[in-house]
C-alpha cells in the first residue's frame, strides 16, 4: 500500500455515469456505458481490459479531451465535463496532468522549453521549478536536447516531465510505459508512484503486469462497462489474453 500524506477520503477525480455513443456512417458504437469511479488523492489507479472496451475514451472523456455524450466528470470537485472546449482546455491545465501514447511535447522546441510551456501557463501556486522537474525525471543533463535527439525512455520521461509541470491533482497516463524497456518502464512506473504520495490522484490505462501490480486498485473495462477487480484477478486475465494472442 502507498503511504499516503493526504486523508484517504479526500476525492480528486470522480466520474459518474458516463456514456459515450460515437456514430460515423452507418456504424454506431456505444462506448462507455454508464462508466462511474472514483480516485482518491494518493491513490493510483489502473484500468485494464481488452482491446475496444473503452479505455483511452474513457481517459480522454476523464481529462475533458473529450464530451461524455452521458454523465459528468469532475475534478477536485469542479465538473469539466459538458462545457465548452476552451474552458475545458484550462481546467485541464490548472488541475490535470495527461501523458498519452503519442508524445506530447513541441518538436522545435527543446527539453527545457517544453516543460517551461506548461510551466508559465499556471501562474498563482506553488510548483515545483522547470530545473527541479528535469532532475526529478533524470534528464537535467539533456535539458537543451530536442525531442528528436532523445531516446525512448527520454522521450517519456520529458513527456512525464510536461505532464507534471503544472503539479496537476490528477495525473492520466494512456500506456504510458507501452514501447519501454522493463528498466525504464519501473523507472516511470517508481515517478508515478512518487507523485501519488505527494497526494496526486492517478489513473494508468495499461496492458501492463507491472502496472498493474504497484497499483493501490484496479479498474476493469469490459465493452465500456466497469468493474472494480484484484490486482491478482486482473494480471491472470492479462496472461490470459497474452497466451491467447497468435
Ligand atoms: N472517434 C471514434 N469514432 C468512432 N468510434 C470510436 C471512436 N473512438 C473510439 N471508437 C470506438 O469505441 C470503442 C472503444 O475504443 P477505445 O479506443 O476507447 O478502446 P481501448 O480499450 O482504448 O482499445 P485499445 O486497447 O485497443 O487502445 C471501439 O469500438 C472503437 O472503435
Amino acid at each position: 500500500m502507498n503511504t499516503m500524506l493526504v486523508p484517504p477520503s479526500d476525492e480528486a477525480l470522480t466520474a459518474r455515469e458516463l456514456y459515450r455513443f460515437f456514430r460515423a456512417g452507418e456504424e454506431e458504437t456505444l462506448a462507455l456505458r454508464g462508466v462511474s469511479l472514483r480516485v482518491r488523492r494518493g491513490e493510483t489507479v489502473a484500468v485494464v481490459g481488452p482491446s475496444g472496451a473503452g479505455k483511452s475514451t474513457l481517459l480522454s472523456c476523464l481529462a475533458g479531451l473529450d464530451e461524455p455524450s452521458g454523465g459528468e466528470v469532475r475534478v477536485d470537485g469542479v465538473r469539466i465535463s459538458h462545457r465548452p472546449e476552451t474552458e475545458r482546455a484550462r481546467l485541464r491545465a490548472h488541475h490535470i496532468g495527461v501523458l498519452l501514447q503519442t508524445s506530447n511535447l513541441v518538436a522545435h522546441l527543446s527539453v527545457r522549453d517544453n516543460v517551461r510551456l506548461t510551466h508559465s501557463a499556471v501562474r498563482g501556486r506553488p510548483s515545483a521549478s522547470v530545473g527541479d522537474l528535469l532532475a526529478e525525471v533524470g534528464l537535467a543533463g539533456r535539458a537543451h536536447a530536442l525531442p528528436r535527439q532523445l531516446s525512448g525512455g527520454e522521450l517519456a520521461r520529458a513527456g512525464l516531465a510536461v505532464a507534471l509541470a503544472n503539479s496537476p491533482a490528477v495525473l492520466l497516463a494512456d500506456e504510458p510505459t507501452g514501447e519501454l524497456d522493463g528498466g525504464t518502464e519501473r523507472m516511470i512506473l517508481q515517478m508515478l508512484r512518487d507523485r501519488a504520495a505527494l497526494g496526486c490522484a492517478v489513473l494508468i490505462v495499461t496492458h501492463s503486469a507491472e502496472a498493474v501490480r504497484i497499483a493501490d486498485r484496479v479498474i476493469a473495462l469490459d465493452d465500456g462497462r466497469a468493474h472494480e477487480t484484484t490486482t491478482s484477478q486482473a494480471r491472470t486475465q492479462q496472461q490470459e489474453a497474452h497466451d491467447a494472442a497468435p
